[in-house]
């Protein structure tokens, strides 16, 4: 006879008990997915960025947690929260390579459906910009159609940013942090500050005498490695998919992702490997 699992305990009636859909809203997620053409791969398109915006969630999450935990001098918990952050964007890193699977042909089937919108438009991602320091108020623009959206985005701008916990931290251990740095405009985009990257150079000369802020560089280094991936396959997968064409946001395309390229969140950090 074929193996029944109730004799092995496994419950089987639901009709009074949460069951797994319950619990995880799964009728919602599934219910989810509106292609608006007949494309085969505009499935895949769809998934694909829910999926992005899921980990986008968790990683919003744990970015506030982490910053709450610094701010309140629990460091150890903080970096168990960052290593989650460069995994969850490696994971997101590994889904580029199902995305890559739908060549131009294929993408060209349903782009037009697409409209105006574009990843551009993600408050999810910008929002994590904005957490971990790159504030370019020109990104709330496209949101001004959605009060609750730009509220949420303009919380996010008066709030001190990852790098800004940071360095707060550094301060309170002891090391010498720029007054300037410590009460700057946090709306304001970062400016790289040599004297910060000589508190740097502090701590790695010495790992085993600053060894919390020696964590916290390495865990923000991470960090930035990852996202930095992030950028290269996203501008990678554009490329192939659509060459130099326009972007469905109204950018030019890769010439504007090139550019982003170049941000650099945490500069003092990979300046100091210079020097050391
Ligand atoms: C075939 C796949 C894709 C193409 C052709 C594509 C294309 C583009 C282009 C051209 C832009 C520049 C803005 C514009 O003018 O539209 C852009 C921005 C963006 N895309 Fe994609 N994209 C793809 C997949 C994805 C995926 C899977 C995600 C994951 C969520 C994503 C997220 C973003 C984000 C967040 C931006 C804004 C980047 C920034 O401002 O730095 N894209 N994309
Ligand atoms: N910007 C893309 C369209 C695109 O990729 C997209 C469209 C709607 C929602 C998310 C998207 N993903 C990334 O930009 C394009 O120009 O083809």
């Amino acid at each position: 006879m074929t193996y029944d699992p109730s004799r092995d305990g496994a419950e089987m009636d639901f009709r009074r008990r949460m069951s797994y859909g319950d619990y995880l809203a799964t009728d919602q997620i599934l219910t989810a997915q509106h292609p608006l053409s007949t494309a085969h791969d505009e499935m895949l398109f769809i998934i694909q960025h829910q999926t992005s915006e899921l980990w986008m969630k968790l990683a919003l999450y744990e970015l506030d947690a982490a910053r709450r935990a610094i701010a309140a001098d629990r460091t150890a918990e903080a970096t168990k929260m960052l290593a989650r952050i460069s995994r969850i964007f490696e994971q997101l890193n590994s889904a580029w390579d199902v995305l890559r699977t739908m060549t131009p042909s294929e993408y060209t089937r349903f782009r037009d459906a697409l409209g105006q919108s574009s990843g551009f438009q993600s408050w999810q991602y910008r929002l994590i910009e904005f957490a971990v320091g790159n504030r370019n108020l020109a990104m709330l623009k496209p949101h001004e159609h959605r009060p609750d959206l730009l509220a949420l985005l303009e919380a996010e701008l008066a709030r001190p940013s990852l790098y800004d916990e940071v360095l707060r931290r550094l301060a309170r251990l002891g090391l010498p942090v720029p007054d300037a740095v410590l009460t700057r405009d946090l709306r304001a985009p970062w400016v790289e500050d040599a004297a910060v990257t000589a508190t740097w150079e502090t701590v790695y000369r010495d790992p085993a005498a600053h060894w919390e802020a020696y964590e916290l560089a390495e865990k923000l280094v991470d960090f930035e490695d990852y996202f930095r991936r992030w950028r290269f396959n996203h501008v990678t997968t554009v490329e192939r998919v659509i060459g130099f064409k326009r972007g469905t946001g109204g950018t030019a395309g890769i010439s504007y992702l090139r550019r982003m390229l170049e941000v650099e969140l945490f500069p003092e950090l990979w300046r100091v490997r210079t020097v050391l």
